[in-house]
């Protein structure tokens, strides 16, 4: 029987108080991330580093005693696997070289090439395996690939998602074949994090927001499904998390859909309506919004109880709406802990 807090909320059960992790609980807002950071160069090396990463992994375990522990890597780097060319901006963001044709494409590598790019990050998820302390449930990750390819397709991050949509429109051939090179990849990838001690493993959408319709079942759903469908071939007690960010009424039937044991939760929508509509059909990870991390005080303690109250009839395991700013302040997040585990 699953006894880790995490898994036992994977599992459906209903506890009294909710197992707690946050997005990007290794980053920015810790001293001791910048530090590590710093001594790694730059935050692609950092990823690369199995030590380092490691240790930024844990960083906020040690300070928080969070019952999760989320793998330090980021979702481009499956794309520089691939292929892409991948760089950082500081104060920006990320910068790849595009996927706009059916010439770019056919440059790019096949699943079976991946890992010699991403070994650093299987010996990563073994370190942790060994470091992590026995109550704590290690979680791997990977990016949707409809997310991933909203970035190699434009070659940036983008309000509106505008290059692959018109992508998607102007020649769909290359499209449908870039999201399916992704999601033959992205189950290699996870397989290896999951042979290597990963214990759980969570897709990040974080533009399924702006599918609709027929492109949300097609190119949100769909690839999620077979990923889940596959990884559950291989691994069958593999508890799978999805996070279909700002999708709105298509959360609704989202368990049944992909076959993923738990949907996270953005806080576009109130966990009470989450509550009645989503977590119905299993568990929910989600939702305070992640300002209170910045701006603290009653708001945050009262928010904080609302989501536990909203969610409390069904499981939940307690996370934010999105990741944590670099702006948040290390106290808060105490105190919205003290807040969920002390009264
Ligand atoms: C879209 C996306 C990315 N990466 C990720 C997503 C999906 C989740 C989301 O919507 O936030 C996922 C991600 N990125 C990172 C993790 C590590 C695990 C964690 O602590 O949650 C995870 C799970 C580290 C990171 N990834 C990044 C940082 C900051 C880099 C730094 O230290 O300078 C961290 C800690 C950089 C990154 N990486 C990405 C962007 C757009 C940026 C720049 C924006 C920013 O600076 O916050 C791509």
């Amino acid at each position: 029987m699953a006894e880790k807090t995490i898994l036992r909320a994977l599992n459906g059960e209903v506890l009294p108080t909710p197992p707690i992790w946050m997005m990007r609980q290794a980053g920015r807002y810790l001293p001791e991330y910048r530090a590590t950071r710093a001594k790694a160069g730059d935050f692609l090396s950092l990823c690369y580093n199995p030590e380092l990463a490691a240790e930024v992994t844990l960083q906020p375990i040690r300070r928080y005693g969070f019952d999760a522990a989320i793998l330090f890597a980021d979702i481009l780097l499956l794309p520089q696997a691939l292929g892409a060319d991948l760089w950082f901006v500081t104060g920006e963001g990320p910068r790849l070289s595009t996927v706009t044709s059916a010439a770019d494409f056919a440059k790019l590598k096949t699943r079976d090439d991946i890992h010699e790019t991403l070994n650093p990050i299987y010996e990563t998820v073994g370190i942790l395996n060994r470091e992590l302390p026995s109550d704590v449930t290690l979680i791997g990750f990977a990016g949707a690939p409809w997310t991933v390819a909203t970035y190699m397709i434009a070659g940036r991050g983008t309000p509106d998602q505008g290059p692959a949509h018109a992508l998607k429109d102007s020649d769909r051939e290359t499209f449908v074949k870039l999201i399916d090179l992704l999601t033959v990849s992205t189950i290699e990838y996870l397989s290896k994090q999951v042979e290597a001690g990963a214990e759980v493993v969570k897709l990040f959408d974080s533009w399924a927001g702006s599918l609709k319709g027929a492109d949300f079942e097609d190119f949100c759903v769909e690839p999620i499904r077979q990923i889940v469908s596959e990884l559950k071939a291989r691994f069958p007690q593999l508890p799978v998390i999805a996070f279909p960010r700002e999708a709105g009424d298509g959360y609704i039937g989202f368990h049944e859909k992909t076959g993923v044991d738990c949907v996270a939760i953005d806080n576009s929508v109130s966990p009470e309506w989450a509550a009645r509509n989503v977590q119905i059909a299993g568990c929910v990870q989600g939702n305070l919004a992640s300002k209170h991390m910045v701006t603290g005080g009653q708001a945050l303690i009262d928010e904080t109880r609302q989501v536990v109250e909203a969610f409390r009839n069904g499981p939940h395991i307690f996370n934010l709406g999105h990741g944590i700013t670099p702006d948040a302040d290390p106290e808060n997040v105490a105190l919205m802990i003290e807040t969920i585990r002390g009264g």
